[in-house]
């Protein structure tokens, strides 16, 4: 990451950047502070000098990527760029999500499309896309292949989550699968069901689980409701690079860029930083 593109949470805040309240989602999470860095690419357009110093008003292409220098974080926050990328690639769910936010600020557990939204995000760009390896500690048959002892296995999470039988239209962005009414409208990420298992299922379960999604929930809700995301000049919504980038996880290949457009009066974005 390049010095001028890294801002601290303070001096977000110092910036009137204060309406991602990073740190404040964060230490809701965990015990103790957390460094936390977001980092910024400025719009070329307008200038780095005075990009540097422009004020919250001004549009500037920004970069979703925050860093904590962990897995367990790089996951949550490629979760969250997705997702973002996948609203500003369809523009209609996020004016509805960002309705929905409006008729219940103070209440962001019952946001039953933003929550589908971040479901099928899960389930389109599963952040681990081959969990991670396991070793068998002793040999057995399973489906009628045999594991022999000490095999190393690796559980296909993205086949899983694009499997038509399971998911009609598989490669389409669709939250309303999990809506009332939508065919998977009871189905949960966290391990019970097996058609959709981003962290992995049973004992060896992510046991960051919770964490990761007291993050990527309300992160993807509040910039969702917080910001219009519009796209460069010229760039329209479905022609946004969607191409994934394999590893161990999952990112996308290029990065989210897209200009936050604030759609809330200002008091709204004084957060505690
Ligand atoms: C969106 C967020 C996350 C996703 C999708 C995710 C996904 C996964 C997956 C698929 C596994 C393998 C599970 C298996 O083998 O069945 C795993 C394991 C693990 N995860 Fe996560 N994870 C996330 C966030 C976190 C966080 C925030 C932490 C810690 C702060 C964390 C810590 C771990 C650890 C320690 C394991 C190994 C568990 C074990 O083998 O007993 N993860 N995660």
């Amino acid at each position: 990451m390049h010095p001028e593109h890294t801002l601290n949470c303070s001096e977000v805040h110092n910036r009137h950047w204060r309406v991602f309240r990073c740190s404040m989602l964060l230490h809701e999470s965990v015990e103790k502070p957390v460094s936390i860095y977001l980092e910024w690419t400025w719009s070329r357009d307008k200038g780095r000098a005075e990009s540097r110093t422009a004020s919250m008003r001004k549009r500037l292409a920004l970069r979703l990527s925050m860093v904590i220098g962990n897995y367990g974080a790089n996951t949550s926050s490629s979760t969250v760029e997705w997702a973002l990328a996948e609203l500003t690639r369809h523009p209609d769910v996020l004016k509805r999500a960002q309705l929905e936010r409006d008729s219940v600020v103070r209440d962001p557990a019952s946001l039953p499309l933003m929550q589908a939204v971040v479901k099928e995000t899960f389930r389109l760009h599963p952040p681990t896309p081959l969990s991670l390896p396991l070793m068998a500690s002793e040999a057995c048959e399973v489906s009628g292949y045999s594991v022999p002892k000490g095999a190393t296995l690796l559980v296909n999470i993205w086949a899983i989550t694009h499997d038509p039988a399971s998911w009609p239209e598989p490669l389409e962005f669709r939250p309303a699968r999990f809506l009332p009414g939508g065919r998977h409208e009871s189905i949960d990420v966290k391990g019970k069901d097996f058609e959709i298992i981003p962290f992995g299922a049973g004992r060896r379960v992510c046991s960051g689980m919770s964490l990761g999604m007291r993050m990527v929930q309300p992160m993807a809700a509040t910039l969702a409701h917080g910001f219009d995301w519009r796209l460069p000049a010229g760039m329209r919504p479905e022609n946004l690079d969607m191409e994934e980038a394999y590893g161990l996880k999952l990112q996308r290949a290029a990065p989210l860029m897209a200009y936050p457009v604030p759609r809330l009066v200002p008091a709204a974005y004084e957060g505690r930083c």
